[in-house]
């Protein structure tokens, strides 16, 4: 847009979501499953001698991360009036930041400083060399045991990679069960393949204390106690504001992030706060949305979209296997708002092309008005990362139930059962109007 941009980095280029997010809990969740797929191979009438041994594929994971960080810092920032400053961003007034020795005056602002890991008060926790995101990377090797504090998406997804690959795994988890912002009849499938898979998962429950004994850590919670090598915390983030000099100019916050308007202003109207930071989406893809939005916002853009926030539906996905998805209401936030809806349950292993792959575990959930306006939709089974966006997209711009069962979906591909849930509801549709045709009729006859 022809403005000149300064970026400040306090670390590395790409953030959490390429250094110590996304990308390397995708990429070990990865190995693991090729790992378990190679350990299964009989299922597909295959047999193969030997075991899949880790030799590199922790520092693998490291280099390809490495490789990705170097291509954005240069290719991002190329073509562009653009400094980067690799150094901690602080605020001195309205328009100024300092950074090192240098001060920066800026027309706008753009605060993106993420997230941190929430660590709770536990007795005994400062006392262990626990792990958080931060650190978790930089493993040399699998641990033997592994006690997860947490239920929500990390606690699962690294969970399951790290039993897979061989780990001890333990969840203790405070809410009644895991993956708390989905329903738990959601929820409970992959709690239940967790297990099956030999992860033990504590629903309900916090730790009492930690206890460093000579090699091992001690873990007391609920009367029980679990031994293990290693404690990872994975028990939700905070706004990463604290050294940003918010105070000194002003800005509003709370615990959860940065107050923000509609476009993501703050209280000081040149200031945008986006992603984590505001607390409203911990997504990366919301982060990017937000940026987006704001930065058309500030240029003014003649957009013929809406540039605020709540127009806007946040998908999710949680990458385990099986996958989680959803987008909009939950059946448990449909009744507390008092709306009248049905619950439409499409099951995986009703269709034959996800049982030859051997991925028949899950359903899709689909809450809808009685006239079959969606609501919210919700997935537990295979690709149900890929098959929510149809969802998010038919929510988004207002397409019913009926129109999505009416979309011819390419056979036998897995985003068929999109097709065969909205069908369910149209069909269902249907046969209530031919039994009320039917008592109409006998009762002229
Ligand atoms: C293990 C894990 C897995 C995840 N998986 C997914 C996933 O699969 N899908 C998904 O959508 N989301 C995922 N997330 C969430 C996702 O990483 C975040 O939502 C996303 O990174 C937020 O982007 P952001 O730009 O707001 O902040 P960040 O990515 O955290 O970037 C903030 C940057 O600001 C820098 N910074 C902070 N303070 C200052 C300062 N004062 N001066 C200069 N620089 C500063 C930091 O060094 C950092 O590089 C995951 C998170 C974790 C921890
Ligand atoms: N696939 C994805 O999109 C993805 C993957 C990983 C992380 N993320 C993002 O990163 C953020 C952080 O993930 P997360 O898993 O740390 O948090 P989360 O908010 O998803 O879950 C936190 C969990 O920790 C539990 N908990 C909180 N305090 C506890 C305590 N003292 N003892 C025991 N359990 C406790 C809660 O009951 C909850 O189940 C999430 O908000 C998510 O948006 C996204």
């Amino acid at each position: 847009a022809g403005m000149s941009v300064l970026t400040v980095e306090k670390n590395k280029v790409g953030g959490e979501c390429l250094n110590c997010g996304c990308i390397p809990s995708k990429a070990i969740l990865k190995t693991a499953q090729i790992k378990n797929d190679i350990e299964n191979l009989e299922k597909f009438g295959l047999e193969l001698s030997g075991n899949a041994k880790i030799t590199s594929a922790l520092e693998l994971i490291r280099r390809k991360i490495d490789t990705i960080g170097k291509a954005k810092a240069t290719k991002m920032f190329e073509n562009v009036d653009s400094i980067v400053s690799q150094g901690e961003a602080t605020f001195v007034d309205e328009h100024t930041i300092r950074v090192k020795d240098n001060l920066y005056k800026g027309k706008f602002i753009f605060i993106a400083v993420g997230s941190e890991p929430s660590i709770p008060n536990i007795n005994g926790l400062s006392e262990i060399d626990y792990l958080t995101n931060k650190n978790l990377f930089k493993l040399e090797n699998i641990p033997e045991s592994l006690v997860i504090i947490g239920g929500g998406a990390i606690a699962c997804e690294m969970g399951q990679a790290f039993r897979r690959l061989g780990a001890k795994v333990s969840l203790i988890n405070m809410d009644d069960h895991i993956i708390p912002s989905i329903d738990k009849d959601v929820a409970s499938v992959l709690d239940e393949k967790l297990r099956n898979e030999g992860i033990d998962i504590f629903n309900g429950t916090t730790v009492d204390e930690f206890q460093k004994t000579l090699n091992k850590i001690e873990v007391s919670f609920s009367n029980k106690k679990l031994v293990c090598d290693r404690v990872l915390i994975a028990a939700g983030r905070k706004p990463a504001i604290d050294k940003l000099g918010l105070d000194r100019i002003g800005i509003k916050y709370t615990k959860y992030g940065i107050d923000v308007d509609e476009f993501n202003r703050t209280n000081i109207k040149h200031i945008y706060a986006i992603g984590d930071c505001n607390g409203k989406s911990l997504f990366s893809h919301a982060a990017m949305h937000q940026g987006m939005l704001s930065a058309m916002h500030m240029i003014k853009s003649t957009s013929p979209c809406s540039l605020k926030r709540s127009g806007y539906v946040v998908p999710f996905s949680i990458f385990t296997d099986p996958e989680i998805a959803h987008v909009g209401l939950t059946e448990k936030e449909a009744k507390e708002k008092n709306i009248e809806f049905r619950v439409i349950k499409e099951y995986y292993r009703d269709y034959g092309r996800v049982l030859i792959d051997g991925k028949d575990d899950g359903f899709i959930k689909i809450i809808a008005t009685p006239k079959g306006t969606i609501l919210g939709v919700s997935i537990v089974g295979d690709a149900a990362s890929e098959l929510i966006t149809e969802w998010a997209m038919a929510l988004q711009f207002n397409i019913t139930l009926d129109e999505v069962a009416m979309t011819q979906h390419p056979f036998p591909a897995v985003s068929l059962l999109n097709m065969r849930a909205a069908q369910k509801f149209m069909m269902g549709k249907f046969l209530e109007q031919m039994k009320k045709r039917r008592v109409g009729k006998s009762e002229i006859a």
